[in-house]
Protein backbone atom coordinates (compact mmCIF):
# COMPACT_ATOMS: atom_id res chain seq x y z
CA UNK A 1 0.00 0.00 0.00
CA UNK A 2 1.15 3.49 -0.76
CA UNK A 3 1.20 6.61 1.80
CA UNK A 4 1.92 9.80 1.11
CA UNK A 5 3.99 11.72 3.33
CA UNK A 6 3.64 16.08 3.16
CA UNK A 7 6.79 17.57 5.07
CA UNK A 8 8.95 20.61 4.27
CA UNK A 9 11.63 18.95 6.98
CA UNK A 10 13.74 16.62 4.82
CA UNK A 11 15.19 15.44 7.78
CA UNK A 12 11.59 14.21 9.44
CA UNK A 13 10.97 12.57 5.93
CA UNK A 14 13.71 10.58 5.51
CA UNK A 15 13.04 9.44 9.33
CA UNK A 16 9.16 8.50 7.96
CA UNK A 17 10.14 7.24 5.12
CA UNK A 18 12.85 4.58 6.32
CA UNK A 19 9.71 3.76 9.08
CA UNK A 20 7.05 3.41 6.68
CA UNK A 21 9.28 1.56 4.06
CA UNK A 22 10.45 -0.93 7.09
CA UNK A 23 7.02 -1.36 7.69
CA UNK A 24 6.32 -2.85 4.63
CA UNK A 25 4.13 0.42 2.60
CA UNK A 26 5.52 2.09 -0.92
CA UNK A 27 5.93 5.77 0.19
CA UNK A 28 5.74 8.73 -2.34
CA UNK A 29 6.95 12.55 -1.32
CA UNK A 30 5.34 16.09 -0.95
CA UNK A 31 7.43 18.67 0.05
CA UNK A 32 4.15 21.54 0.52
CA UNK A 33 0.76 21.76 0.83
CA UNK A 34 0.16 22.30 -3.42
CA UNK A 35 2.29 19.03 -3.98
CA UNK A 36 0.31 17.09 -1.84
CA UNK A 37 -3.03 17.70 -2.00
CA UNK A 38 -2.36 17.27 -6.42
CA UNK A 39 -0.82 13.71 -5.72
CA UNK A 40 -3.92 12.86 -3.31
CA UNK A 41 -6.19 13.92 -6.87
CA UNK A 42 -4.39 11.66 -9.08
CA UNK A 43 -6.69 8.91 -10.11
CA UNK A 44 -3.82 6.34 -8.83
CA UNK A 45 -2.36 8.64 -6.12
CA UNK A 46 -1.98 7.07 -2.32
CA UNK A 47 -5.37 6.52 0.09
CA UNK A 48 -2.97 7.15 3.01
CA UNK A 49 -1.99 10.32 3.69
CA UNK A 50 0.39 11.74 6.67
CA UNK A 51 0.26 15.58 6.25
CA UNK A 52 2.40 17.92 8.50
CA UNK A 53 0.28 20.66 9.75
CA UNK A 54 2.64 23.81 9.26
CA UNK A 55 4.02 23.51 5.54
CA UNK A 56 4.49 26.60 3.04
CA UNK A 57 1.43 27.24 0.78
CA UNK A 58 -1.48 25.06 1.72
CA UNK A 59 -0.75 23.61 5.36
CA UNK A 60 -2.17 20.41 6.44
CA UNK A 61 -5.24 21.33 7.10
CA UNK A 62 -6.05 22.95 3.99
CA UNK A 63 -4.89 20.06 2.03
CA UNK A 64 -7.76 17.90 4.14
CA UNK A 65 -10.65 20.70 3.30
CA UNK A 66 -9.54 20.82 -0.27
CA UNK A 67 -9.33 17.45 -0.48
CA UNK A 68 -13.10 16.82 1.28
CA UNK A 69 -14.44 19.13 -0.95
CA UNK A 70 -12.99 17.91 -4.94
CA UNK A 71 -15.08 15.18 -5.74
CA UNK A 72 -12.39 12.29 -6.03
CA UNK A 73 -14.16 9.49 -5.67
CA UNK A 74 -11.79 7.32 -3.76
CA UNK A 75 -11.76 7.50 0.16
CA UNK A 76 -8.14 9.34 1.27
CA UNK A 77 -7.69 8.88 4.98
CA UNK A 78 -5.92 11.65 6.37
CA UNK A 79 -3.45 11.95 9.16
CA UNK A 80 -2.21 15.65 10.58
CA UNK A 81 0.85 15.73 12.21
CA UNK A 82 0.95 18.72 14.26
CA UNK A 83 3.32 19.75 17.30
CA UNK A 84 -0.09 21.36 18.60
CA UNK A 85 -2.09 19.34 20.80
CA UNK A 86 -5.08 22.04 21.83
CA UNK A 87 -8.31 20.57 21.40
CA UNK A 88 -8.94 23.94 19.21
CA UNK A 89 -6.66 22.91 16.88
CA UNK A 90 -7.60 19.22 17.18
CA UNK A 91 -11.20 20.14 16.22
CA UNK A 92 -10.00 22.63 13.41
CA UNK A 93 -8.36 20.02 11.97
CA UNK A 94 -10.90 17.14 11.72
CA UNK A 95 -13.59 19.59 11.06
CA UNK A 96 -11.68 19.81 8.03
CA UNK A 97 -11.43 16.52 6.80
CA UNK A 98 -8.62 14.99 8.73
CA UNK A 99 -9.24 11.14 10.11
CA UNK A 100 -6.65 11.32 12.94
CA UNK A 101 -3.80 12.87 14.26
CA UNK A 102 -0.36 12.14 15.53
CA UNK A 103 1.78 14.60 18.09
CA UNK A 104 5.03 15.53 17.30
CA UNK A 105 7.48 14.30 18.63
CA UNK A 106 5.64 11.38 17.96
CA UNK A 107 6.24 7.33 19.54
CA UNK A 108 7.24 4.91 16.69
CA UNK A 109 4.79 2.54 17.86
CA UNK A 110 2.08 4.74 17.96
CA UNK A 111 2.64 6.02 14.28
CA UNK A 112 2.36 2.45 13.49
CA UNK A 113 -0.81 1.02 14.83
CA UNK A 114 -2.41 4.28 14.26
CA UNK A 115 -1.19 3.87 9.96
CA UNK A 116 -2.74 0.86 10.38
CA UNK A 117 -5.85 1.42 11.60
CA UNK A 118 -5.90 4.05 8.68
CA UNK A 119 -5.11 0.96 6.21
CA UNK A 120 -8.14 -0.95 8.09
CA UNK A 121 -10.43 1.99 6.79
CA UNK A 122 -8.80 2.15 3.33
CA UNK A 123 -8.83 -1.28 2.70
CA UNK A 124 -12.57 -1.46 3.58
CA UNK A 125 -13.64 1.73 1.21
CA UNK A 126 -11.88 0.00 -1.63
CA UNK A 127 -13.85 -3.33 -0.80
CA UNK A 128 -16.90 -1.48 -0.97
CA UNK A 129 -16.45 0.52 -3.64
CA UNK A 130 -15.22 -2.67 -5.34
CA UNK A 131 -18.52 -4.28 -4.67
CA UNK A 132 -20.65 -1.26 -5.45
CA UNK A 133 -19.37 -1.81 -9.09
CA UNK A 134 -19.45 -5.53 -9.51
CA UNK A 135 -22.22 -7.55 -10.58
CA UNK A 136 -23.19 -9.89 -7.88
CA UNK A 137 -23.43 -13.14 -9.90
CA UNK A 138 -21.08 -12.69 -12.26
CA UNK A 139 -18.11 -10.44 -10.87
CA UNK A 140 -17.75 -8.19 -14.10
CA UNK A 141 -18.68 -4.85 -14.26
CA UNK A 142 -22.64 -4.16 -13.32
CA UNK A 143 -25.11 -1.91 -15.70
CA UNK A 144 -24.20 1.17 -13.70
CA UNK A 145 -20.17 0.91 -13.63
CA UNK A 146 -19.88 -0.06 -17.46
CA UNK A 147 -22.43 2.53 -18.28
CA UNK A 148 -20.16 5.40 -16.58
CA UNK A 149 -16.90 3.49 -18.00
CA UNK A 150 -18.46 4.01 -21.29
CA UNK A 151 -19.59 8.04 -20.65
CA UNK A 152 -16.06 8.66 -19.39
CA UNK A 153 -14.47 6.47 -22.73
CA UNK A 154 -16.74 8.90 -25.37
CA UNK A 155 -15.91 11.82 -23.66
CA UNK A 156 -12.61 11.14 -23.89
CA UNK A 157 -12.91 10.12 -27.28
CA UNK A 158 -14.38 13.21 -28.15
CA UNK A 159 -11.83 15.65 -26.65
CA UNK A 160 -8.70 13.16 -27.78
CA UNK A 161 -9.85 12.00 -31.05
CA UNK A 162 -9.26 8.25 -31.13
CA UNK A 163 -11.46 5.56 -31.89
CA UNK A 164 -14.01 3.79 -29.65
CA UNK A 165 -16.05 0.12 -30.06
CA UNK A 166 -18.55 -1.32 -28.00
CA UNK A 167 -20.05 -4.80 -28.13
CA UNK A 168 -23.24 -5.86 -27.05
CA UNK A 169 -23.28 -9.57 -26.17
CA UNK A 170 -25.99 -11.76 -25.94
CA UNK A 171 -26.20 -15.50 -24.53
CA UNK A 172 -28.48 -17.67 -27.68
CA UNK A 173 -31.58 -19.74 -26.42
CA UNK A 174 -30.93 -19.25 -22.95
CA UNK A 175 -34.75 -19.13 -21.68
CA UNK A 176 -34.44 -22.71 -23.18
CA UNK A 177 -31.36 -23.39 -20.84
CA UNK A 178 -33.08 -22.78 -17.81
CA UNK A 179 -36.61 -24.72 -18.72
CA UNK A 180 -34.22 -27.84 -19.96
CA UNK A 181 -31.65 -27.31 -17.18
CA UNK A 182 -33.11 -25.14 -14.16
CA UNK A 183 -32.52 -21.70 -13.31
CA UNK A 184 -29.13 -22.72 -11.15
CA UNK A 185 -27.91 -24.57 -14.13
CA UNK A 186 -28.52 -21.33 -15.82
CA UNK A 187 -26.51 -18.88 -13.51
CA UNK A 188 -23.55 -20.92 -13.70
CA UNK A 189 -23.43 -20.68 -17.28
CA UNK A 190 -23.39 -17.10 -17.17
CA UNK A 191 -20.64 -17.39 -14.52
CA UNK A 192 -18.24 -19.30 -16.52
CA UNK A 193 -19.30 -17.04 -19.79
CA UNK A 194 -18.71 -14.05 -18.09
CA UNK A 195 -15.59 -15.41 -16.98
CA UNK A 196 -14.18 -17.08 -20.09
CA UNK A 197 -15.01 -14.06 -22.51
CA UNK A 198 -13.48 -11.52 -19.82
CA UNK A 199 -9.79 -13.20 -19.86
CA UNK A 200 -9.64 -12.84 -23.81
CA UNK A 201 -9.60 -8.89 -23.11
CA UNK A 202 -6.92 -6.26 -23.38
CA UNK A 203 -5.99 -5.04 -20.37
CA UNK A 204 -7.45 -1.74 -21.05
CA UNK A 205 -11.15 -3.46 -22.31
CA UNK A 206 -13.83 -3.51 -19.84
CA UNK A 207 -16.54 -5.74 -19.63
CA UNK A 208 -20.26 -5.78 -17.85
CA UNK A 209 -23.25 -7.08 -17.46
CA UNK A 210 -25.85 -5.03 -18.98
CA UNK A 211 -28.77 -6.66 -17.51
CA UNK A 212 -29.76 -10.31 -17.58
CA UNK A 213 -28.00 -12.66 -20.23
CA UNK A 214 -26.80 -9.00 -21.74
CA UNK A 215 -23.05 -8.44 -21.31
CA UNK A 216 -21.58 -5.14 -23.04
CA UNK A 217 -17.80 -4.79 -23.92
CA UNK A 218 -15.77 -1.14 -23.95
CA UNK A 219 -13.03 -0.78 -26.39
CA UNK A 220 -11.05 2.01 -25.96
CA UNK A 221 -8.40 3.78 -29.04
CA UNK A 222 -10.58 0.50 -31.00
CA UNK A 223 -11.30 0.48 -34.05
CA UNK A 224 -13.55 -1.66 -36.30
CA UNK A 225 -11.18 -4.19 -37.28
CA UNK A 226 -9.48 -4.67 -33.41
CA UNK A 227 -13.33 -5.07 -31.95
CA UNK A 228 -13.53 -7.32 -34.42
CA UNK A 229 -10.92 -9.41 -33.24
CA UNK A 230 -11.50 -9.17 -29.75
CA UNK A 231 -14.95 -10.00 -30.32
CA UNK A 232 -14.22 -13.59 -32.29
CA UNK A 233 -11.97 -14.03 -29.45
CA UNK A 234 -14.62 -13.89 -27.05
CA UNK A 235 -17.58 -15.51 -29.41
CA UNK A 236 -14.65 -18.58 -30.05
CA UNK A 237 -14.16 -18.90 -25.99
CA UNK A 238 -18.07 -19.45 -25.32
CA UNK A 239 -18.58 -21.89 -28.51
CA UNK A 240 -14.78 -23.63 -27.88
CA UNK A 241 -15.98 -26.17 -25.02
CA UNK A 242 -19.48 -26.74 -23.26
CA UNK A 243 -19.86 -25.58 -19.77
CA UNK A 244 -19.86 -28.32 -17.06
CA UNK A 245 -22.12 -27.75 -14.46
CA UNK A 246 -23.52 -30.13 -11.69
CA UNK A 247 -26.85 -30.47 -13.75
CA UNK A 248 -24.53 -31.65 -16.55
CA UNK A 249 -22.52 -30.41 -19.35
CA UNK A 250 -24.25 -27.50 -21.18
CA UNK A 251 -23.47 -26.45 -25.07
CA UNK A 252 -23.94 -22.73 -25.07
CA UNK A 253 -23.48 -19.84 -27.77
CA UNK A 254 -23.57 -15.40 -28.01
CA UNK A 255 -24.62 -13.16 -30.63
CA UNK A 256 -22.55 -9.98 -30.67
CA UNK A 257 -23.27 -6.60 -32.36
CA UNK A 258 -20.81 -4.46 -32.74
CA UNK A 259 -20.84 -0.54 -33.06
CA UNK A 260 -17.62 1.62 -33.40
CA UNK A 261 -17.12 5.96 -33.38
CA UNK A 262 -13.95 6.31 -35.85
CA UNK A 263 -11.77 9.02 -34.52
CA UNK A 264 -13.22 11.87 -36.43
CA UNK A 265 -16.52 11.02 -35.86
CA UNK A 266 -18.88 11.92 -32.82
CA UNK A 267 -21.76 9.72 -31.22
CA UNK A 268 -24.16 10.10 -27.87
CA UNK A 269 -23.63 6.90 -25.70
CA UNK A 270 -27.97 6.08 -26.23
CA UNK A 271 -27.14 6.57 -30.37
CA UNK A 272 -24.14 3.67 -29.84
CA UNK A 273 -25.81 1.52 -27.90
CA UNK A 274 -28.86 1.84 -29.72
CA UNK A 275 -26.79 0.53 -33.12
CA UNK A 276 -24.86 -1.97 -31.29
CA UNK A 277 -28.56 -3.70 -30.20
CA UNK A 278 -29.63 -3.75 -33.51
CA UNK A 279 -25.94 -5.34 -34.99
CA UNK A 280 -27.36 -7.84 -32.26
CA UNK A 281 -30.31 -8.16 -33.44
CA UNK A 282 -29.05 -9.11 -36.48
CA UNK A 283 -26.61 -11.78 -35.56
CA UNK A 284 -29.42 -13.49 -33.90
CA UNK A 285 -31.46 -13.36 -37.24
CA UNK A 286 -28.76 -14.53 -39.15
CA UNK A 287 -28.69 -17.79 -36.66
CA UNK A 288 -27.07 -16.57 -33.53
CA UNK A 289 -23.08 -17.57 -32.60
CA UNK A 290 -22.20 -15.29 -34.87
CA UNK A 291 -20.96 -11.25 -34.87
CA UNK A 292 -22.42 -8.35 -36.74
CA UNK A 293 -21.34 -4.76 -37.42
CA UNK A 294 -23.63 -2.01 -37.12
CA UNK A 295 -24.35 0.05 -40.04
N1 LIG B 1 -30.63 -18.28 -14.80
C1 LIG B 1 -30.80 -17.00 -15.08
N2 LIG B 1 -31.64 -16.65 -16.09
C2 LIG B 1 -31.78 -15.34 -16.37
C3 LIG B 1 -31.10 -14.34 -15.66
N3 LIG B 1 -31.44 -13.14 -16.20
C4 LIG B 1 -32.30 -13.38 -17.21
N4 LIG B 1 -32.53 -14.71 -17.33
C5 LIG B 1 -33.38 -15.43 -18.27
O1 LIG B 1 -32.88 -15.29 -19.58
C6 LIG B 1 -33.92 -15.63 -20.48
C7 LIG B 1 -33.81 -14.76 -21.72
O2 LIG B 1 -34.69 -15.29 -22.64
P1 LIG B 1 -35.03 -14.59 -24.02
O3 LIG B 1 -34.93 -13.11 -23.90
O4 LIG B 1 -36.34 -15.16 -24.49
O5 LIG B 1 -33.88 -14.97 -24.98
P2 LIG B 1 -33.26 -16.36 -25.46
O6 LIG B 1 -34.02 -17.57 -25.02
O7 LIG B 1 -31.82 -16.33 -25.06
O8 LIG B 1 -33.42 -16.25 -27.03
P3 LIG B 1 -32.44 -15.55 -28.04
O9 LIG B 1 -31.88 -14.34 -27.37
O10 LIG B 1 -33.29 -15.20 -29.21
O11 LIG B 1 -31.38 -16.51 -28.39
C8 LIG B 1 -35.24 -15.43 -19.74
O12 LIG B 1 -35.85 -16.69 -19.57
C9 LIG B 1 -34.80 -14.88 -18.39
O13 LIG B 1 -35.59 -15.37 -17.32
C10 LIG B 1 -30.23 -14.74 -14.59
O14 LIG B 1 -29.60 -13.96 -13.90
N5 LIG B 1 -30.12 -16.08 -14.35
Amino acid sequence: MKILIADDDPSSILYLQDMLGEWGYEVEVAVDGNAAAEILRRSDGPLLAILDSMMPGMDGIDVCRGIRQSDTERYVYMIILTSRVESEFIVAAMNAGADDFISKPFNDEEMRVRVRAGRRIVELGEQLRRRASRDALTNIYNRGAIIEILEKELSRQGRSQHAVSILFCDVDNFKAINDTHGHLAGDEVLRVLARRMAATLRPYDSFGRYGGEEMLGVFPDCGLEGALEVAERMRAAVAEAPVKTEFGDIDVTVSIGLATVDKDQTCKLATLLQRADDALYRAKANGKNCITIAH
